[in-house]
């Protein structure tokens, strides 16, 4: 087997902007269940998602900021909750009423510990710039973008935040962010790894270079590096892969996708930390909930405020690059992943099917991805 190629070995060196590691710190804050200083140019709210929040969080908040907090929240998942939206407006304000209102505005609960967040729901407006940031940093924390907002008179965000032991972040910085860092890798581990159905197998384990994930590549056989070699994209699926789940088809495709490159000789499977199209794990078990009560797996992604695939492939080219395959056949139904790769510079020569037969559970699902994703048969 052929060593990566040296060019990854500079890209996890790379300093990734200020801002960008300002707007992961500040997402990690959010999942701490800390609130964060987001400011504009004279405006300065904080916030705090409601998903990590504690009980009292809307008594510290005010007493911290000396306003009564409003929910900030993506249209997408309002409007699940039954709330009234304005058109053409991605994020809302909800007021919360002091006490329990009598007649609730929302159908479902708005997860929150401690606090009935369903019952103190009353009138909705339309966002601004701020809940549209808290809105984007919930969502860079995959949060349910549910937050906390209230406004606070601050002169200096650095000083007025520092004091109190808190972050500071622009809106700007959080609307502007760009993960490109979470996309380019570093090759870091090696290892032989026989498999039930492809004894002569090896994993790489790559880093994206701002540390959050990693991906990796299963190489089967001797693949060489000038031929077009099978591969398939692999999103990761907890549930399916490992747990036999017959909600989806991902355990079978894995499986099958093993043992379709190990019967041809050789090829690479790429293992991509991209649970849930991307929403992750705790959002996809939400997505489920969600179509229980008769949304598809689309309309669900989007009810929860996120879009319905937020997977990118630029890491999965990456990786394929940094081994020497720039030629491959890809094992798909999936026509994104076949234009991705392509865009990425991978030359995709065929596209080879891999469908396996649906159950009582994941038809529905199956139909949707042909029908609404555009899946080919
Ligand atoms: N959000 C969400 N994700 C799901 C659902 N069902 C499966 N998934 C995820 O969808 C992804 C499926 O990945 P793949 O099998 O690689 O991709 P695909 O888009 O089906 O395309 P091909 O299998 O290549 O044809 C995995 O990350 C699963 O965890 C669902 O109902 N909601
Ligand atoms: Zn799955």
């Amino acid at each position: 087997m052929h060593e990566p190629s040296s060019a990854s070995a500079t890209a996890i060196a790379e300093p990734a902007t200020a801002s960008v590691r300002r707007v992961d710190r500040a997402a990690a804050e959010l999942r701490r269940g800390t609130p964060v200083l987001l400011h504009g140019h004279d405006t300065a709210v904080l916030v705090q998602a409601t998903e990590t929040a504690a009980p009292g969080s809307v008594d510290a908040l005010r007493s911290l900021g000396g306003t009564s907090p409003r929910l900030a929240l993506a249209t997408g998942r309002a409007e699940a909750l039954g709330l009234e939206v304005a058109s053409g407006t991605s994020t809302i304000f909800a007021e919360l009423s002091d006490g329990p209102s009598s007649q609730p505005r929302s159908r479902h609960r708005v997860p929150m510990p401690g606090l009935d967040v369903e019952a103190r729901i009353s009138e909705t407006t339309a966002g601004d710039a701020m809940t549209d940031a808290a809105v984007a940093l919930a969502k860079i924390a995959r949060l349910a973008p549910v937050l906390l907002i209230a406004s606070v008179e601050v002169r200096v965000p650095a000083e007025w935040a520092r004091s109190r032991d808190l972050l500071e972040i622009k809106a700007g910085e959080v609307l502007e962010y760009d993960n490109s860092a979470g996309q380019r890798l570093s090759w870091v581990a090696e290892a032989r790894v026989p498999l039930a159905d492809a004894e002569n197998t090896r994993l790489h384990a790559f880093r994206a270079a701002d540390g959050s994930v990693e991906h990796l590549a299963i190489v089967i056989g001797e693949p060489r590096p000038g031929e077009a070699v099978l591969t398939r994209l692999h999103s990761e699926c907890l549930t399916g892969d490992l747990l036999g789940s017959l909600r989806c088809d991902c355990g079978d495709q894995l499986r099958g996708a093993v043992r379709a490159i190990a019967e041809t000789g050789a090829g690479v499977l790429l293992y991509l930390a991209q649970e849930g199209r991307g929403i992750g794990l705790v959002n996809k078990l939400r997505a489920y909930a969600l179509q229980d009560r008769g949304a598809d797996t689309l309309d669900a992604n989007e009810a929860l405020g996120y879009e319905a695939d937020e997977r990118v492939y630029r890491p999965a080219a990456e990786m394929l690059r940094q081994l020497d395959f720039t030629r491959v056949r890809l094992l798909t139904n999936n026509p994104d992943k076949v234009a991705a790769l392509g865009q990425y510079g991978i030359t995709v020569e065929e596209r080879v099917p891999h469908h396996f037969p649906s159950n009582t559970h994941n038809a529905a699902y199956l139909a949707t991805k042909a029908r609404r994703f555009g899946h080919m048969s």
